[in-house]
């Protein structure tokens, strides 16, 4: 039987999403690790003032890619944009490019997808329902197509503790959701969002669960596989450890605690927290793509991609972590000393957000006016705020996955594909993989220089000290304010103060005396 390499080789592929964070890695894996594959076909669209083309060479030059790029210079030679932009009808590719991808595709890899979470519902519905439902309806159409790997995310049913491997029934028909919101006012829409969404807790995981369905209803005789990675994280080994781009998930989370502004958070210490390396996902991605194909299974197979069931790590840990990383490589001009907690005690983090948060950002933003500049940090803080207050509902619970489909993939494996495209994370090391994760955040989300680390250090230290003369301008304030208005404190204050001259004047008169 063919290796996976040898699968991909000569092989057309379809990628939606390619200029997103997995996509990215996903085109990355192809190129390196499947060198024969015959062409890469990119749905892309113009975005920011920039062509389908232009954002597909800047991809290309990106770091992510220069082992590629030392493999084989022309690797761009086999990376084919398609315009297209997913939200329209038709996806709006044209109908040469329909001809010619319903001629030549293999296999598709759907990764597009919005993934915030204050979505408004119908344009999340457009893109992660509609256009999931376009494509596989281009899909039927192509005429050598062999597998469709839909991406989706672990919790797509994160109504419920324990998830298997299979499509739950939708919270809703989504056709008769389609058609509802098609007539309505964005304003109703938006005040009904919440009843339709019931308990899961955003518009995201609400779409993501009614795509999946989608992809049931409308499989047809398409050899289909759903991949649902939990939170996908930094790389573990490839290309390279610790690679990231963006702010999305915990990176945000990491960064603001990195630099001192996040003190504190909600969150279990003892909740397990699903981390995925985005190279696992995308070894994942492939071997499902080779399986799929290669042994056509009679039921789309959906693989829980996740670590929590296998090698558990606690947001305890993860917070442990964090914290010591940054302080061994602190990141470039800190807000304060990196000094994150979290709790699970709603009055504790709110009395947190109030003493460390908002009350700095006060004096800060304060300091700033009398300067004769801008304030910034109260702005800065209530962002910081919007977004965590969406990431707690995945960080105060834990959830429980089946991940059986990941393990029979791992076991249909040659031993060589297994290392290749390795996605065994019983050999994840967490406090390794968390120190590249956050050096990752500095070197390629922050575009920071590691050679300036030791001028960091020296900021922290410099805030250390700025912090004690703080604190103890503030002790000796208060004590004074207390003393000018209470005779009890005057008295303890005498008390203590001839205390120390009494034990002072001993220790002299002990000394003189042994000398
Ligand atoms: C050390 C302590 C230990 C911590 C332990 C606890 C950690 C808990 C982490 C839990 C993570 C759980 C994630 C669950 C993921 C589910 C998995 C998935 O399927 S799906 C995948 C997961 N999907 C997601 O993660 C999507 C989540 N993100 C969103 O939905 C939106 O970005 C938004 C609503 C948060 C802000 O919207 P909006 O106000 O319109 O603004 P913009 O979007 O334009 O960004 C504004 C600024 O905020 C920045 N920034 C962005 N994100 C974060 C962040 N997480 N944080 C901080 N900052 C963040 C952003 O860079 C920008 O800065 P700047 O460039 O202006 O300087
Ligand atoms: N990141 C995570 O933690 C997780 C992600 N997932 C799933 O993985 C997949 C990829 O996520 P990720 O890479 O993080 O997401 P990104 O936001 O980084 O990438 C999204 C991709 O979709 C494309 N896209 C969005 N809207 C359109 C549109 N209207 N027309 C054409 N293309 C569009 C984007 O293109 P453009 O560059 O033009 O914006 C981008 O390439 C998603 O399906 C997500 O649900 C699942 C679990 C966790």
């Amino acid at each position: 039987m063919a290796s996976i390499a040898e699968y991909y080789a000569g092989k057309n592929v379809l990628i939606t999403g390619g200029t997103g964070f997995m996509g990215k890695v996903l085109v990355e894996k192809l190129l390196r690790s499947c060198p024969e594959v015959k062409a890469l076909f990119l749905l892309v669209r113009p975005k920011a003032g920039q062509s389908m083309q232009q954002r597909v060479s800047d991809m290309m030059k990106c770091k992510l890619f220069d082992r590629v790029r030392e493999d084989n210079p022309d690797f761009h030679q086999k990376i084919v944009a398609v315009s297209s932009e997913l939200t329209q009808p038709g996806l709006a590719i044209s109908p040469e490019d329909v001809e010619r991808l319903n001629a030549c595709v293999n296999i598709v890899f759907h990764c597009a997808a919005t993934i915030r979470f204050d979505e408004p519902l119908k344009h999340a519905l457009q893109l992660n329902v509609l256009a999931t439902q376009q494509l596989l309806g281009l899909a039927h159409q192509m005429q050598h197509l062999e597998a469709f790997i839909h991406i989706s995310t672990a919790y797509a049913n994160c109504n419920r503790k324990y998830i298997d491997e299979v499509i739950y029934p939708p919270p809703v028909e989504p056709k008769k959701l389609i058609e509802l919101l098609e007539w309505m006012d964005d304003g109703i829409v938006r005040d009904i969002t919440p009843r339709l969404i019931g308990d899961r807790p955003n518009t995201y995981t609400y779409t993501k669960a009614l795509a999946e369905y989608v992809v049931q209803q409308e499989q047809g005789k398409l050899n289909i596989g759903i991949v649902r990675p939990s939170i996908v994280g930094a790389s573990w080994q490839e290309p390279f450890p610790g690679w990231i781009d963006n702010f999305n998930g915990p990176s945000g989370v990491f960064i603001a605690a990195g630099k001192g502004i996040l003190r504190t958070m909600r969150a279990n210490n003892d909740a397990v927290a699903d981390l995925i390396p985005v190279d696992v996902v995308i070894n994942l991605t492939l071997a499902a793509g080779w399986h799929t194909a290669v042994h056509r299974p009679k039921t789309s197979l959906v693989y829980n991609c996740t670590t929590g069931g296998i090698n558990p790590f606690r947001w305890g840990e993860i917070e442990h972590h964090v914290m010591s990383s940054f302080k061994r490589n602190p990141l470039d001009q800190a807000f304060r000393r990196p000094n994150a907690n979290i709790t699970s005690n709603y009055l504790i983090n709110q009395y947190w957000v109030l003493v460390s948060h908002k009350f700095p950002a006060l004096l800060y933003d304060l300091f700033l006016r009398l300067t004769g500049q801008k304030p910034q940090m109260m702005r800065i803080f209530n962002r910081l705020h919007k977004a965590i207050n969406l990431l707690e509902y995945f960080s105060r619970q834990d959830w429980e996955w089946n991940s059986e489909n990941m393990n029979m993939l791992m076991n249909q494996l040659t031993p060589e594909d297994r290392k290749t495209f390795n996605f065994d994370v019983r050999q994840l090391n967490w406090p390794e993989y968390i120190e590249n994760y956050c050096i990752g955040t500095k070197k390629y989300v922050l575009n920071e220089d590691m050679s300036d680390i030791p001028a960091a250090r020296q900021h922290l230290r410099k805030l250390r000290n700025i912090r004690y003369t703080f604190n103890t301008l503030l002790v000796v304030f208060i004590w004074r304010v207390f003393i000018a208005r209470s005779q009890m404190a005057r008295n303890i204050w005498y008390f203590v103060v001839s205390l120390c001259f009494k034990f002072l004047s001993y220790f002299r008169a002990s000394s003189t005396l042994t000398n």
